[in-house]
């Protein structure tokens, strides 16, 4: 029996909040995506970007909560794995797969993973790590983060987001500096709204060159080890997700003003929000998204099917007591019908 293709695989990174699942979607529209498996591993207990995504293709999984780079490596090798003998079976069709890691999440450790398993070397082939930078929060990232550093010292293209807000601007805040330091073979290309030719997220493939054939475990680790700055494991208590859903309606007035006194407060330690959010008297939620002290504007979801009303928010924050959390819910009157907080240690040993 011919040895099967291996089925080209794209890792999509980036810092929390800085466009990669906009840069998924806006891929899943072109033709050459169109039978695409989207993996998706998310921070928090509730799922959103998966549910934004199925917009576009009905093929996402959603990987549980946790963190892709640590704790849910063995769950990745055993979806992968799953795949494959599903595709094989033809049980199901796709000819690509790209896998959305969560913001937090230190690429090495899973790229280690996809290229020394022998089933996953055998059948999937690296076809690149796209890192995505957000022009605006970009270069701050890139100081106080490990993880952030290491997304683009081992990315193949950096797609650098949000160009067209007027914050991204000044050149003083330009994350290029960075990321040229970072990784100097790196193509940087600006992009808005993810658009970008789809051409250009293909055959990326450094890996081609570099890690042909199987490898074992110890040249995959050593070749990540000459790319990538060491892992800094110290702040990553201070960092925990917090995830509500809620059942009633909420009132516009209060989630503004809530919103508004959040961001005046405790903005720069709001790495991330997200949530779909179902105001009283309108008839389809919004998204709302929050990038540390950028709020976007809430994006209508007129064509919203789930039967429930239901609101869901995450939020990634950093330096937050219990009490802190537990004034928030309380300022926003919520009586959430689920309720998680965890505290991450969302880097865990790199194997790197
Ligand atoms: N103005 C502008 N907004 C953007 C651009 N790219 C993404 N956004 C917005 O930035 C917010 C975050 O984008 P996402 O694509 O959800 O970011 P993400 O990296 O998937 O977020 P996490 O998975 O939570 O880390 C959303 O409100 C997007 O609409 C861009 O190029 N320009």
């Amino acid at each position: 029996m011919p040895a099967p293709i291996p089925c080209p695989l794209t890792l999509i990174t980036g810092f929390l909040g800085s466009g990669k699942t906009t840069l998924i979607k806006e891929m899943l529209a072109h033709e050459t995506f169109a039978n695409t498996m989207v993996i998706v591993n998310e921070f928090g207990e509730i799922g959103i970007d998966h549910s934004l995504m199925r917009a576009s293709t009905e093929e996402v999984i959603l990987l549980p909560s946790g963190c892709l780079c640590c704790t849910l490596r063995g769950d990745l090798r055993d979806l992968l794995r799953d795949l494959v003998a599903r595709r094989l079976a033809a049980e199901i069709g796709f000819d690509r797969v790209v896998l959305e890691t969560t913001g937090l999440a230190d690429p090495a450790p899973i790229l280690h993973t996809l290229l020394t398993d022998p089933v996953l070397a055998e059948h999937y082939r690296m076809d690149g790590v796209v890192t995505v930078v957000d022009a605006v929060t970009g270069a701050a990232n890139l100081r106080r983060s490990t993880a952030a550093q290491r997304q683009v010292a081992l990315a193949d293209l950096v797609v650098l987001s949000k160009t067209d807000l007027p914050e991204a601007q000044p050149q003083a805040r330009s994350p290029r500096p960075q990321i040229a330091r970072l990784n100097p073979a790196a193509e940087i290309v600006p992009v808005v709204q993810g658009r970008l030719p789809p051409d250009r997220l293909r055959h990326l493939g450094h890996f081609d060159a570099a890690m042909s054939g199987s490898m074992s475990g110890v040249s995959a680790r050593a070749w990540i080890a000459t790319r990538v700055p060491a892992a800094d494991p110290e702040h990553l208590s201070r960092i925990r997700t917090v995830s509500w859903e809620v059942e009633a309606p909420l009132t516009a007035s209060r989630f503004d003003l809530w919103m508004d006194v959040l961001m005046a407060r405790r903005g720069a330690d709001v790495l991330r929000f997200k949530g779909i959010v179902h105001l009283q008297d309108m008839a389809y939620p919004f998204a709302v998204h929050g990038v540390q002290h950028i709020f976007h504007p809430p994006l209508p979801l007129t064509g919203w099917q789930a039967p429930d009303r239901h609101s869901r928010f995450v939020m990634i924050v950093q330096d937050f007591s219990d009490d802190e959390v537990a004034a928030l819910c309380d300022a926003l009157a919520i009586v959430p019908l689920t309720e998680h907080l965890l505290t991450t240690g969302y880097l865990g040993e790199s194997t790197a």
